[in-house]
């Protein structure tokens, strides 16, 4: 019963896993990551094949203390990183994505400027290391970056460059939240996203990103789904005071609410800084944000998903999935089709605008005080939906 409501049924059935080839397994062992695969599936239908696309996860923690020099911390992550993608390669994966900003350290709440010279280009050294595994594996990588933008006076942005499975750079989209909660404020190291909600139709299926912090605003996954996502990865980096409770709602809601597959990763692991900072809190302060939670898992339309990878360990996370599934709940429950767009578009159209007032209407019980407050000594006035009392 639990797991039933923990993990849900996929087509009526408890979600199954899958095994993977002895080469993935051999380098999970060799290189202590968590791997574990399962499989979604959709009902077979009359006209259309089924479309099964294997999608990988990978969380991680850093390599290197943050003190160690710059490029020697990257190309620790690197190291790191290669056998878990190899693993994913010798599975077979077709599209994989790695956490946000999975170059460096979760730097950016420092507020030290020290730490930009992470950034990078959307065509540099980090994108050239997984293009080479997207030609050797003929896979799509979700690769989200710290990016300097050398076309606009090398100003910062934090990006997901999407490879294709021939190593071509398929295109980018930049985060559009940024977080300014507890010691999450990543506002002072790059800017709003300025891409909108890009799909990228790639080899295997539609798929975008909603970064980290979007995963809280139901109007941002809606937009992706507006463009016809059929998978939308959340790479992510979060602690457990903060969101943990969250983590394992939000984008499961999104995949049941918009029809589509999500793929939720988190990094692993506390890294300190050598300075310490604080959170505005008027707590101490410190030199780590706590504990990066790991558990990343996928999420499916039809409300079933798979268990979370570790709190603590590097991992793979493998799902099949038969995109079918999507069309078939949008068939079934029909929320595109009864979605009232046009009120909510009006609604939104008079919000953003500096005069905007709620529409509240009065109650019963409100009309029963302003009969009372006519008979009385005060006089009231009611200004959309302020009301002010002056006394005769
Ligand atoms: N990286 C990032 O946006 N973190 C914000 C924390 C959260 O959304 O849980």
């Amino acid at each position: 019963m639990a797991s039933r409501l923990l993990l849900g049924l996929n087509c009526g059935k408890p979600l199954e896993s899958v095994l993977l080839p002895e080469l993935a397994e051999a380098l999970s062992s060799k290189h202590n990551f968590d791997l574990q695969a399962f499989s979604f599936k959709a009902d077979r239908e009359v006209l259309r094949e089924p479309r099964v696309v294997r999608v990988g996860l990978i969380q991680n923690s850093i390599a290197l203390p943050t003190e160690k020099p710059i490029s020697d911390q990257k190309r620790g992550i690197f190291q790191k990183l290669k056998p878990i993608i190899d693993a994913a390669g010798a599975s077979g994966v077709n599209i994989l994505c790695l956490q946000e900003a999975w170059m460096m350290p979760f730097a950016f709440c420092t507020r030290e400027k020290r730490w930009c010279e992470f950034a990078e280009p959307v065509d540099g050294e980090s994108t050239r290391f997984l293009q080479e595994f997207a030609r050797k594996y003929n896979m799509v990588i979700v690769s989200s970056i710290l990016e300097r933008d050398l076309n606009h006076g090398e100003t910062l942005w934090n990006t997901a460059v999407i490879i294709g499975n021939h190593g071509n750079i398929i295109g980018k989209h930049r985060k559009n939240h940024i977080p300014r909660v507890g010691d999450f404020n990543e506002s002072t190291y790059y800017m709003e996203g300025n891409t909108g909600h890009p799909v990228f139709e790639t080899a295997y299926g539609k798929i975008a990103v909603n970064i980290c912090y979007g995963r809280h605003h139901p109007l941002n996954w809606l937009a992706f789904g507006l463009n016809g996502a059929e998978i939308v990865f959340n790479p992510s980096a979060t602690v457990g005071e903060l969101s943990e409770p969250m983590w394992p709602i939000e984008a499961r809601n999104a995949a049941i609410a918009n029809s589509y597959f999500v793929g939720s990763i988190n990094r692993v692991g506390t890294e300190l800084f050598p300075n310490p900072f604080t959170s505005g809190d008027g707590k101490p302060q410190h030199k780590d944000f706590g504990h990066f939670y790991g558990s990343s898992y996928f999420s499916a339309p039809d409300a079933s998903c798979t268990p979370s990878l570790s709190r603590y360990k590097d991992g793979l996370l493998i799902s099949d999935m038969d995109l079918n599934l999507c069309r078939q709940l949008k068939d079934k429950w029909g929320f595109r089709m009864t979605a009232r767009y046009e009120l909510y578009a009006d609604l939104l159209n008079r919000y953003v605008k500096p005069d905007f007032e709620p529409q509240v209407m009065l109650t019963g019980h409100c009309s029963v005080m302003y009969c009372l407050l006519s008979a009385s000594k005060y006089a009231y006035r009611l200004q959309g939906s302020r009301l002010t009392f002056e006394r005769q």
